[in-house]
């Protein structure tokens, strides 16, 4: 294989302009995902670090070659922030800064000042090295589930360029002092500029297909989210629900089913508005979010009623939390634009210990515990298991 450096050159110089094009119009179509015009930015960047470096395929390099690596480290550092960026993550950049005013002054001082290709090679490697390194660290720690694959490949191949900084400016270090000169034919720098290249190329592929998998994961959290209140929905309900149940019989655990609804919702809607009766509504469910665990699964039922599904609970503990939620709900009063509103809630708990491992039974079971605490005088908790035969019209 003959891998011209003039060649290559342009060729860096070109595919990354396209890229950065590339970049710039996915970050038109994904407004709200940040990253992506750091990205183009630093896209174009490296197509200006290598098209200047290109006049410098002569036995003088001069103020082009600092201008060049200037753009470079500048298109490396902006990749890092943009990597920032999009996991919105605070930018400490001091380190940055630093890094590509270290390029800047190696590149001058062993281009202009103290000419020696190799010291300035060598040193230049190592700091796009450290760079690349970071960004590739970004991106893997700590990795997203649910963009595991773009993150992989886009932080792999971040680690592999730094990789091939790191045996370049080994192999540079190393050689004989007049055989190495950036663009002298020794195999090392059409091979080194290729594997750039293709990496480059690689990178801003992983880029695209990690906004792509961030705004998949949005539109699946839209279609799967009550607007309203922020719980999950009744299409996501009836998913999960076979999931978690299928989790509790495979580890033979107890899981509990609670039903809230709001009493006298309609009364308050009339009293205050519809709108605040959405803020009671917003308030019930920040309220239960701050009293259940992580994998509690809390879902909008439909209207004023709420599902509450309990892994690893049965009955007895299902009911304290229960209890729980219903004292904070009527002790604490929503305020709406100047008016205060009290409000209560009934619960209504069925355990699997009771009914077993079947959602609809046991979905039917909290209902019927509801409706009993609605019967009972509202503002109360009642478990299924409470519930005398002859109450069910049996
Ligand atoms: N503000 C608001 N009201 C809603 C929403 N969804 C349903 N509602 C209202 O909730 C009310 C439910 O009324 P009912 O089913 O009679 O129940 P209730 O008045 O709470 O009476 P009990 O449940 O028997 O205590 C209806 O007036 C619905 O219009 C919503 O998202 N926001």
């Amino acid at each position: 294989m003959n891998l011209d450096l003039r060649t290559m050159m342009v060729m860096i110089a070109v595919l990354s302009f396209l890229l950065s094009i590339l970049l710039l119009v996915a970050s038109l179509h994904a407004r709200g995902i940040k990253g992506l015009r750091h990205w183009s930015m630093a896209s174009l960047f490296i197509s200006f670090g290598a098209g200047l470096a290109y006049p410098a395929l002569t036995p003088q390099p001069g103020w082009n070659i600092v201008a060049g690596a200037t753009f470079l480290a500048a298109g490396s550092a902006l990749q890092f922030l943009g990597i920032q960026a999009f996991k919105n993550r605070p930018c400490r950049c001091h380190w940055l800064m630093l890094a590509v005013g270290l390029v800047i002054g190696v590149s001058t001082w062993f281009t202009l000042f103290e000419p020696n290709t190799q010291w300035r090679a060598t040193a230049n490697s190592l700091i796009f090295a450290v760079i690349n390194f970071a960004c590739a660290r970004s991106l893997l720690i700590p990795l997203a589930s649910y963009q595991r694959t773009a993150h992989w490949l886009t932080g792999a191949s971040f680690a592999v360029l730094g990789l091939v900084y790191v045996a370049r400016a080994v192999s540079i270090f190393f050689a004989p002092a007049a055989d190495y000169g950036l663009f002298n034919p020794m195999p090392l720098n059409p091979l080194m500029f290729f594997a750039g290249s293709i990496i480059q190329l690689f990178l801003s592929f992983g880029f695209v297909l990690m906004v792509n998998y961030r705004m998949a994961a949005e539109l699946e959290n839209l279609a799967a989210i009550d607007a309203l209140t922020g719980a999950w929905n009744r299409r996501s309900l009836d998913l999960e629900c076979q999931r978690l149940l299928a989790r509790s019989a495979r580890r033979k655990e107890a899981l509990a089913v609670l039903m809230l609804d709001v009493d006298y919702f309609k009364t308050i809607n009339d009293a205050h508005g519809h709108q605040a009766g959405d803020q009671v509504l917003k308030q019930l469910i920040a309220n239960a979010k701050s009293q259940i665990r992580g994998e509690d699964y809390l879902a909008r039922y439909g209207g004023e009623e709420f599902c509450l599904i309990l892994p690893c609970t049965n009955e007895k503990e299902a009911a304290h939390l229960a209890e729980r939620l219903r004292q904070m709900q009527a002790s604490r009063p929503t305020h709406w634009q100047g008016q205060t509103i009290t409000s209560t809630i009934s619960i209504g708990i069925a355990g699997s210990d009771s009914i077993g491992l079947n959602f609809s039974a046991l979905l039917q079971a909290a209902d019927a515990a509801l409706y009993r605490a609605k019967q009972a005088g509202r503002n109360r908790v009642a478990n299924f298991s409470d519930i005398s035969l002859h109450e069910l019209g049996e």
